[in-house]
């Protein structure tokens, strides 16, 4: 392997305009990223948009058309040429489907990354017990995983990724076979591990709630690049790009026009916000208005159509649209109402991000 020395301790992994088709077709263009020491990094992406293939790229199990990629300063995919071996990147992996051996035991399995590291056996079995403390299995150490059930099987498969404390962790999709309530505990168990070890990791999903659970930056791929990348609550406050508040369904997006004097102005809609004149460039211009920015209010110059109400036990949910179309705007009230009736809304209009077209 290329030895980069220098930066060592500055890089969990960087990946340099890392490009991947097959055949024909182009799935990964021009991917940059870059992880310090200790970060997590979700990657959010509807199926189909390349996700899992940067993560098999980084994992050594694919490899690239094109772009370079190093991992604690070495380097490990240069070009189409050099591709270096899984084994030879020192990485912890955690699958869907657990990718545990059946016929060691909880024990052995936990410690066989140290065992390819040679450690002795007493180092090796210590090692391998602290890992299964640390993810709750301790008292399960000695049965086999034919026994366990999803949840504790993929702690096991957990405890394997970390007992050698790797510079990063790869997770595919670890959690999407487990039932919701299952998985929403292991997200923030996972998140919380990863930050008391230091860990730096890669996680690939399609669940906006697990991502945001356990990342410090989410990027989010569509077809095939990273749309953005930042914290989660910069993605929802600011987020880049129209798609990006599409996928992330921040709020309503209404096209209309921009002028300096009148501000933003759509007639479909019967919405007139002049506050946002001068934010960008006069002419055609989409506006997003999160959920977070509206509120139900008797003088509110948005007059929203009731979709859908939703009782949810301690409140209702109002669904709302405009001009008979739903939006994805969504107001909690503590009193129902009817379905197709009118209700008007404040627009805090700080909240609201100008698109030009
Ligand atoms: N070995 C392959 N040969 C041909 N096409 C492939 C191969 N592997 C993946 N693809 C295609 O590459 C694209 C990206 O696939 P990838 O599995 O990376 O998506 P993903 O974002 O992880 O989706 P999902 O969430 O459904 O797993 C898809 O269109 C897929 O069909």
């Amino acid at each position: 392997m290329k030895d980069i020395t220098t930066e060592i301790d500055q890089i969990a992994l960087r990946a340099t305009q890392i490009t991947k088709s097959f055949g024909d077709t182009q799935v990964l263009r021009n991917i940059d990223l870059f992880l310090a020491p200790g970060e997590v990094v979700a990657l959010l992406g509807p199926s189909g948009c390349g996700k899992t293939t940067l993560l098999r790229i980084a994992a050594g199990l694919l490899s690239a058309s094109s772009g370079q990629m190093e991992i604690a300063g070495q380097c490990v995919v240069d070009g189409s040429e050099f591709n270096a071996p899984p084994e030879a990147r020192g990485i912890g992996m955690v699958f869907q489907d657990y990718a545990i051996w059946p016929h060691l035991s909880v024990l052995d399995n936990v410690a066989f990354p140290l065992r390819m590291r040679k450690l002795g056996r007493s180092d090796r079995e210590a090692r391998a017990r602290r890992a299964l403390d640390r993810v709750g299995l301790g008292h399960l150490a000695d049965r086999f995983p034919g026994t366990l059930s999803g949840g504790q099987q993929q702690r096991v498969a957990l405890a394997r990724a970390i007992v050698a404390e790797p510079p990063l962790v790869l997770f595919d999709e670890p959690l999407s076979n487990l039932d919701r309530e299952l998985r929403e505990g292991l997200a923030l168990e996972i998140g919380t591990l990863l930050r008391e070890l230091g860990l730096s990791a890669v996680y690939v999903t399609h669940d906006q709630a697990e991502a945001f659970t356990i990342a410090d930056r989410v990027a989010v791929m569509l077809n095939g690049e990273i749309a953005q990348i930042d914290a989660p609550e910069a993605l929802f406050s600011a987020p880049k790009r129209v798609e990006v508040a599409q996928f992330l369904n921040i709020g309503a997006l209404v096209d209309g026009r921009l002028c300096a004097s009148a501000g933003f102005t759509c007639a479909r809609a019967h919405l007139s916000l002049p506050s946002l004149a001068g934010k960008a460039p006069e002419g055609p211009a989409r506006i997003l208005i999160p959920r977070t920015a509206i509120r139900p209010d008797p003088q509110g110059e948005l007059k929203a159509q009731v979709m859908r109400c939703q009782f949810q036990g301690d409140r209702y949910l109002l669904h709302l649209g405009l001009n008979g179309e739903s939006t994805g705007l969504v107001c909690p009230t503590d009193q129902p109402a009817a379905v197709n009736s009118h209700i008007p809304l404040a627009i805090d209009a700080d909240r609201l991000r100008v698109f030009p077209y």
